[in-house]
């Protein structure tokens, strides 16, 4: 059975909600970790007033019990704090109030295409969707895929590369050590020079009344070889995970391994020569981020999102009214200037949901016990001790 995930909410409603359902039973869950991560994800220089306003956690309804799966679909609520102060404006039943409506769409957002195809005159019933704050809702079921992952040995990370033009030095190797520290990183940067220079970037471009986009990388440690497949281009991995990563709000470009870089070079310095030591297969090089074919290699996954710069302005674009046709200038609102950070909490959450998936694929079972006997008898028919 397919893991699926779901989302549900506005961003100034009352809440959000994410049901994940596929999951086996007997999975143990900590509650501490899902909130870390949604706080991970509310973190990163460059975010605005509405970080102040929220603390996210997430509410298990059910799903659970005693802390351990049951296997029926898990329901995740996240309260969003800042509903007290739109109650008027977002209250999901009729008010007496005259609630004025938005009529400047801002370039880049959702705004005006969303409300030609839906049928709105008012943009808010387009753009409190489109809101990344949807993204909050799938960090939490993210964590939940993280878990059944964790339990498989597998561990999912990320870290920013780019930050408008400062890029990070290109590292030669990673280990999962390498990202201890990152979340006390401001802009969740493994390099200190590149970081403090992001940071300045971020400074520099704001005050300019600029927004900032840029590049993180999601890895993927402790895979086994062969999820996904090459089989047919709907189970092929890159393309669920390219998919997977597009989907998150201003993500425009999606790469894997050395991608562009690849496409420039000879193939004698493209691909990963094939080794055999100790009895066992080796690469001693990732150019391919651990995919080939469609398939995991069992080296480390590299997947990385490329994000426009936030669409709402200090200085708000060009625009028109859609209510007169007269030109105006986009709506301006409370605004992140940079999210580069927190999109990489959510790339974790997106190849968590991918990989977890492609795991109930191979080896689903209605135990997590069975899920673990599946894949050691796999592990043991292709000789795969790491
Ligand atoms: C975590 C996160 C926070 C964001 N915050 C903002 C924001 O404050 N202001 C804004 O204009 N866009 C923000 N965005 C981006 C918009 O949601 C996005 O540009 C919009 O959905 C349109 O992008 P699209 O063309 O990729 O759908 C954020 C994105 C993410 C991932
Ligand atoms: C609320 C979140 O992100 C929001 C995403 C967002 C957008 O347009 O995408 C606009 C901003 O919302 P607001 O207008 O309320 O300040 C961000 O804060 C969040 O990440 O939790």
């Amino acid at each position: 059975m397919a893991l699926t995930l779901i989302t549900a909410g506005e961003s100034h409603g009352p809440g959000l909600t994410c049901i994940v359902d596929g999951l086996p039973a007997g999975l143990e869950l900590d509650r501490d970790s899902i909130n870390r991560d949604m706080q991970r994800r509310q973190l990163g220089h460059g975010r605005g007033g509405r970080m102040k306003i929220e603390k996210d956690g997430a509410e298990v309804t059910s799903g659970v019990r005693h802390g351990r799966t049951l296997g029926s679909a898990i329901a995740l609520r996240v309260d969003n704090r800042d509903y007290k102060n739109w109650e008027e404006r977002m209250n999901p039943w009729p008010v007496e109030a005259d609630v004025p409506e938005v009529h400047l769409p801002r370039p880049g957002h959702a705004d005006l295409v969303g409300a030609w195809k839906y049928n709105q005159t008012d943009i808010r019933n387009v753009l409190e969707r489109a809101s990344a704050r949807e993204t909050a809702a799938r960090v939490a079921g993210g964590a939940l895929c993280k878990a059944f992952l964790s339990a498989l040995g597998v561990e999912v990370r990320s870290h920013v590369v780019q930050i408008g033009s400062v890029h990070a030095p290109e590292p030669a190797t990673l280990t999962l050590g390498d990202f201890d520290a990152i979340d006390e990183d401001p802009v969740r940067c493994l390099d200190k020079a590149a970081s403090k220079a992001m940071v300045g970037h971020i400074n520099q471009q704001r005050k300019a009344n600029e927004s900032i986009g840029g590049v993180f990388e999601v890895v993927a440690f402790g895979l086994v070889p062969g999820l996904g497949s090459h089989v047919s281009w709907e189970t092929r991995l890159d393309g669920r995970l390219a998919m997977a990563i597009c989907s998150i709000q201003a993500v425009k470009g999606v790469s894997i391994g050395d991608a562009w870089d690849v496409a420039g070079r000879p193939g004698s310095q493209a691909h990963d020569e094939i080794f055999y030591e100790d009895e066992h297969y080796a690469r001693h090089t990732n150019h391919s981020g651990g995919l080939e074919g469609g398939m995991t290699t069992g080296d480390p996954l590299l997947v990385r999102g490329a994000m426009k710069p936030l669409p709402t302005l200090t200085k708000p674009l060009q625009s028109v009214d859609i209510a007169t046709h007269e030109p105006a200038q986009a709506l301006r609102e409370r605004t992140d200037s940079c999210t580069v950070p927190a999109a990489g909490v959510v790339g974790e959450a997106m190849v968590a949901h991918v990989l977890a998936s492609a795991y109930i694929d191979k080896f689903g079972g209605d135990h997590i016990d069975d899920v673990r006997g599946a894949l050691d008898a796999y592990r043991t028919r292709i000789g795969w001790t790491s």
